[in-house]
């Protein structure tokens, strides 16, 4: 649905130029909702808004729905952008206006006609649930109601693909994941494709099916959200997972242990607890759990212990081996003495 090709985005500044997006190849499939996450000059904003050529790109194609973006101007352009709807960091809303005016500015630009714009603006209003908003201006509504707004009036020409710019950093964290199950809904019912930058990782791994990670302008790793979750390649992957899943162990716990330290996996609906058990009994190691959790990310369980295997080494790598065999992913943190 959305294909990204070979896309680079330079800057000309008084200092030199500046890669903001350096040779990014990306699909983004009909429906999904997909997340890119990077720290600051990531180049996020710089993806995200050549997709719908606020910036033209310096280099590469985009196509939505087949469409090459980067080969239209003017009118051509203005129409394939109605397809593309945005929603915004600080949700960018004439405060002038009152709610429902807001979302008929985009419908009147767009050319709906005139007897239309009053209920298609009620329909987006009960989507968003701000069907009593509809005639208060944007300074009397809290922040997660603004952006509703914005969605609605991203929503209002029916696109077929919606950009998320960091669409919840200025929310806290409960309005966060109420506009989140928003764009989840609005996802699952319209069909709609979303694509979201965040520095968020807990923003990706409440909503989205696949991410890409960036760095320095270039996508370092993409995947399946749980896949990445279960088996991230990259330091700066791992970095953002710890934000967001902890396997952290306390120091002096660690200090008081001598075997090996190992991390398990337990991936999807196997039973993470029962697997370490058989491991036990057919081995002769001792386990200690250090920690243990099963996280939920889109649903899917995924089963996270740390622990100390105890034993001779060469029994300890067999029993490794063991949950190995068994699917689970292992990691040594630390070799037993
Ligand atoms: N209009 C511009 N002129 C010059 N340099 C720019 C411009 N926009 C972005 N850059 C540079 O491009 C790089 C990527 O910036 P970008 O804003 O895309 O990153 P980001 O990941 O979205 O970060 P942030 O979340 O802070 O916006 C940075 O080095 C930035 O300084």
């Amino acid at each position: 649905m959305i294909q990204i090709e070979q896309l680079s985005k330079t800057y000309q500044t008084k200092h030199g130029t500046v890669k903001g997006v350096d040779d990014v190849t990306l699909e983004v499939k009909t429906g999904e909702i997909f997340g890119i996450v990077g720290y600051s000059g990531a180049g996020k904003s710089s993806l995200i808004r050549c997709i719908n050529l606020l910036e033209r790109p310096t280099s590469g194609t985009v196509k939505v729905g087949g469409q090459d973006l980067t080969k239209l101007r003017g009118d051509g352009l203005r129409k394939a952008r109605l397809k593309i709807g945005m929603i915004f960091q600080h949700f960018y809303l004439i405060s002038q206006k009152t709610v429902a005016e807001n979302i008929s500015f985009a419908l009147r630009a767009a050319g709906t006609p005139s007897k239309k714009i009053g209920p298609r603006v009620d329909e987006l209003l009960e989507m968003v649930g701000l069907s009593d908003k509809r005639n208060v201006y944007p300074a009397q509504l809290s922040g997660g109601q603004k952006q509703r707004v914005g969605i609605a009036r991203a929503l209002a020409n029916e696109p077929a693909v919606l950009l998320c710019d960091e669409a919840t950093s200025a929310l806290d964290p409960n309005t966060t994941l109420s506009i989140l199950r928003l764009l989840k809904d609005i996802n699952r019912k319209l069909n709609i494709t979303i694509v979201l930058i965040t520095h968020e990782m807990n923003v990706v791994k409440e909503i989205c099916d696949r991410m890409a990670v960036m760095q320095g302008g270039r996508v370092i790793e993409e995947g399946r959200v749980y896949d990445i979750f279960a088996d991230p390649k990259t330091a700066l992957t791992k970095e953002f997972i710890s934000s967001v899943v902890s396997f952290n162990v306390p120091e002096e716990i660690l200090e008081k242990c001598d075997g090996t330290i190992v991390k398990v996996l337990f991936k999807g609906e196997v039973a993470g607890d029962g697997i370490i058990s058989d491991m036990l009994q057919s081995y002769p190691v001792k386990g200690n759990f250090l920690h243990g959790a099963i996280e939920y990310i889109q649903e899917l369980p995924l089963g996270i212990f740390v622990m100390e295997l105890k034993g001779d080494q060469a029994d300890v790598s067999q029993a490794i081996h063991y949950l190995e065999q068994r699917e689970a992913i292992v990691e040594v943190m630390e070799h037993g003495n």
